[in-house]
């Protein structure tokens, strides 16, 4: 059995490992860590996962972390993996790590979008970025992997074939996208108060989010073309999903059939991308509790773009799910061990 340990355990995306690990045939959930419940049970906290035989939270130390699980997942906010993971990493663990800490490449990128000192770049040059269907052979190397941000995750799935087509002007693209507020975790604020929330959707961080770099780097690290993208994230009362709606300017004369074949061939064989019928609008409610990402697309020959749609569920496909497909792959395991196939519906 793999010994698994989960530091920020106490946290949405922690809970989500739990949930989805506590079903996984190969794993045993060794160790829950927290900065602020030490001894606590975790079921004090969450009483959803109350009698599933789950150790009690325990403090965080790089040697214990190391030394008594094959691999530990840091679902805490940024700033915390960069300071711990190559700690452990250098010490014969291996992390798979659900912050933005070591997703960007450049360290002054990083220091600009995140406003926090970045990790060390050695680090971040060893971490290999876990969006798993394109990156399948760094993941399976790797001793530490950068798992996606939610909207990265959704919007380049989309995007991703379409910008290594050349199709597309790779400086058209518009991605406004959709998220419900479990996004946002479990620390409590105004930002996510049920009276200014509900019955409202609002545009936030506009032209300053972090996840516009990393959307960019990675259509760039695969296209080989650099590449400009307008990205709009709102805030909609709801508790999972995001749907990503991107347009681009067409380059190329091409049909709405040509490009539902490319999508259709890049993830054939793809356990969690579903690409839709031609058509088709998906709804994250469509995807809720699954590790999918359901995408469509459309051409308007009227105005020459191509519209992608995708969805996912925020806590699964875009973190919790998509570090346990990292981690099946990097322990040769069947990719889709202890993940869920059919989405909770309605
Ligand atoms: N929620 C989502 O949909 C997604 C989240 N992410 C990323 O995953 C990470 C976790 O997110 P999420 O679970 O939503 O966040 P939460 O705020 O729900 O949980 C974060 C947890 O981190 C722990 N923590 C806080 N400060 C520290 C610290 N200084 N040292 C160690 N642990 C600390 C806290 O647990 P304790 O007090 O017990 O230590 C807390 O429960 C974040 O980086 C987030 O950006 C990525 C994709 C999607
Ligand atoms: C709804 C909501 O607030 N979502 C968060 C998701 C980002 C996140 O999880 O942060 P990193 O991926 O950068 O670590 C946000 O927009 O900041």
């Amino acid at each position: 059995m793999i010994r698994v340990g989960i530091v920020g355990a106490t946290g949405y995306g922690g809970a989500e490992l739990v949930r989805l690990l506590a079903g996984h045939p190969q794993v045993r959930i060794a160790n829950l860590y927290s900065s602020s419940s030490e001894g606590e049970p975790l079921d004090k906290i969450f009483p959803h996962v109350y009698n599933l035989g789950l150790p009690a939270l325990s403090s965080i130390d790089a040697h214990h972390l190391s030394k008594e699980n094959d691999v530990v997942f840091f679902a805490t906010p940024a700033g915390v993996s960069a300071q711990l993971s190559p700690q452990v990493v250098e010490m014969g663990g291996r992390v798979i790590d659900l912050s933005g800490d070591f997703r960007l490449e450049s360290p002054a990128v990083y220091q600009n979008w995140y406003k926090r000192e970045p990790a060390a770049e050695d680090w971040i040059k060893q971490a290999a970025y876990g969006l798993t269907e394109w990156n399948k052979e760094l993941v399976e190397g790797a001793k530490l992997i950068a798992n996606p941000g939610c909207y990265p995750t959704a919007t380049l799935l989309g995007l991703l074939p379409l910008a290594k087509s050349g199709w597309v002007d790779p400086q058209s693209w518009i991605v406004d996208a959709k998220s419900g507020v479990s996004g946002a975790g479990r620390g409590v604020s105004l930002g996510v108060h049920f009276s200014e929330l509900n019955e409202s959707i609002h545009a936030y961080k506009v032209g300053q989010h972090q996840h516009t770099p990393e959307i960019e780097q990675e259509l760039k690290r695969q296209s080989g073309v650099e590449t400009i993208v307008q990205f709009t994230p709102h805030l909609i009362p709801m508790t999972r999903g995001i749907l990503a709606t991107a347009y681009g300017k067409l380059s190329a004369q091409v049909s709405a059939e040509q490009i539902q074949e490319l999508l259709l061939s890049t993830y054939a064989g793809q356990p969690f991308v579903r690409v839709r019928p031609a058509g088709s609008h998906p709804r994250t409610k469509e995807v809720y509790g699954s590790n999918y990402c359901d995408i469509a697309v459309h051409v308007d020959e009227r105005t020459g773009r191509v519209i992608v749609l995708s969805v996912i569920d925020n806590v699964v496909k875009g973190a919790a799910g998509q570090a346990i497909h990292n981690m099946n792959v990097m322990f040769d395991l069947p990719e889709t061990a202890g993940l869920p196939l059919v989405p909770v519906f309605p």
